[in-house]
């Protein structure tokens, strides 16, 4: 089942507002469209300790995950950028574990947004 861009990015629109950025100040939110039709959500959550830091994404994709859910359609990725919201490599690397075929819906602020797939984010993705 397949999920609208639209919708997606709206409930990312608003788990952003739930990020925990006191050092960077920068919110990210991510919405995650299981195959069945299920959405996780998630937000940036940061930590004295920098390093600690857990992106929206991978936020979202953990929730999914620990509820046990394995097979993902989609997810929106949503942050004040001037261009559109593109995933670290740490979090296309973790995304690719549940497979390239998952689609990113990148967007902005203005409503901006482009739709790419993982593998197209990380080719050549490290695989055990
Ligand atoms: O795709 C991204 C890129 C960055 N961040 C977070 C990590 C940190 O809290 C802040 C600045 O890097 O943004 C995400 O959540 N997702
Ligand atoms: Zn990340």
């Amino acid at each position: 089942m397949s999920i609208a861009a639209e919708r997606l990015i709206h409930m990312a629109l608003e788990a952003r507002e739930k990020a925990y950025v006191p050092y960077s100040k920068f919110k990210v939110g991510a919405a995650l469209a299981t195959s069945d039709g299920r959405i996780f959500t998630g937000c940036n959550v940061e930590n004295a300790s920098y390093g600690l830091t857990c992106c929206a994404e991978r936020t979202a994709l953990f929730k999914a995950i620990s509820e046990g859910c394995r097979e993902f359609d989609s997810i929106a990725v949503v942050a004040d950028v001037p261009d559109l919201c593109s995933p670290c490599g740490a979090c296309r690397q973790v995304l690719s574990e549940f497979g390239g075929h998952i689609k990113v819906h990148m967007a902005n602020l203005k409503g901006e947004y482009k739709t790419v797939t993982v593998d197209e984010l990380l080719p050549g993705a490290f695989k055990l």
